[in-house]
């Protein structure tokens, strides 16, 4: 005779919760376009099964009245968001907030975004990694100044120096000569062009967790295009590498650039600057790009 008990149903949910552990509740406050394509049904689901729950955040309400959150994962930008923050940090010193605004704020600016790179130090040493040469712009008298030139060569990349996850941050120019010039509009950022095979490597890094992947990038570009002139001398894009929406041109543009036999950077030189990067920014979740100097073998 086996013996047996019955459990009237709050019991058996309670017993089942305590078989379960216990949850962690992630708040996530993202614009809606990221949310639609990262918040998806396979991801909530993978959380609650190893006991995570994704809670959506109310931008439109104040944060502290929200949750309880174990954790917040953000993306949102500007003062009243800083401030809402600041608030439930207050509210919930143990919450872990992903990522702090004060570590998030030097990357709102592709100079003092790129300021620790240099300073990396990582293995192997066979391979080097570095910032091509660039200088900012912040008026158009600078802009037509040939002094503030003279370390640069054409062609350049124009990007603007606030990088707030705005799509204006995103307009960018590939600038072939001086021609192009007065098509951009300073505060401006002015990056050497380097030839790197039409592939730019995306990495992702969440906690140790690093991943990198392969993307579109622009193609290379020959001695010669410094030649063009008048409006054929700048070529405006913008978000070049991101995942397409269009994935028939993406296939399309893989098999002409043969992207596929690109050989991915070495993953220990890529953890190597993750790492690097993770702590000199005291960042948890971030992703960055490399492209590889097509002038050397690595
Ligand atoms: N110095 C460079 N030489 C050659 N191509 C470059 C250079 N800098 C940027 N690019 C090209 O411009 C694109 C956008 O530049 P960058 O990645 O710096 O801006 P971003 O705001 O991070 O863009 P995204 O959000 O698409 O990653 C890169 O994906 C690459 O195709
Ligand atoms: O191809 P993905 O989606 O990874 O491209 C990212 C890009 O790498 C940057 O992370 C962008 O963030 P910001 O530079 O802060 O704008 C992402 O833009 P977002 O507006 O979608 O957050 C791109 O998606």
């Amino acid at each position: 005779m086996c013996a047996s008990t019955t459990m009237t149903e709050p019991e058996g949910e309670r017993e089942r919760e305590r078989e379960r552990g216990p949850r962690f509740t992630v708040g996530y406050a993202l614009a809606p376009k990221k949310q639609n394509s990262f918040i998806r049904d396979s991801l909530v689901n993978l959380a609650r099964s190893r006991g995570i729950d994704l809670v959506k955040i109310d931008p439109n309400r104040a944060l502290a009245d929200q949750g309880p959150f174990h954790c917040v994962l953000h993306k949102l930008y500007g003062p009243e968001w800083k401030k809402q923050l600041g608030e439930f940090r207050l509210r919930n010193p143990n919450a872990v907030i992903i990522d702090s605004p004060d570590a998030i704020e030097r990357l709102h600016n592709r100079i003092s975004m790129l300021q620790v790179v240099s300073e990396l130090e990582i293995e192997p040493r066979s391979l080097t990694f570095g910032i091509p040469k660039q200088i900012v712009i912040y008026d158009k008298e600078t802009l037509f100044d040939r002094q503030s030139w003279v370390a640069l060569k054409f062609p350049v990349i124009s990007k603007p120096l606030v990088a707030d996850g705005s799509a204006k941050s995103h307009k960018m120019a590939l600038v072939y000569n001086h021609d192009g010039l007065n098509k951009l509009k300073p505060p401006i950022v002015l990056q050497e062009f380097v030839n790197h095979g039409g592939v730019i490597f995306k990495v992702y890094v969440v906690g140790s967790h690093v991943q990198c992947v392969k993307r579109k990038s622009l193609p290379d570009v020959s001695a010669s295009s410094s030649s063009t002139s008048g409006d054929a001398a700048v070529l405006p894009f913008s978000q070049v590498s991101n995942i397409a929406t269009d994935k028939k041109a993406e296939e399309k543009y893989y098999e002409m650039m043969d992207l596929d036999d690109t050989k991915m950077p070495p993953q220990e030189f890529i953890e190597g600057i993750a790492n690097g990067l993770r702590g000199a920014l005291k960042l948890n979740l971030f992703n960055f790009d490399v492209i590889r100097d097509a002038r050397e073998s690595c």
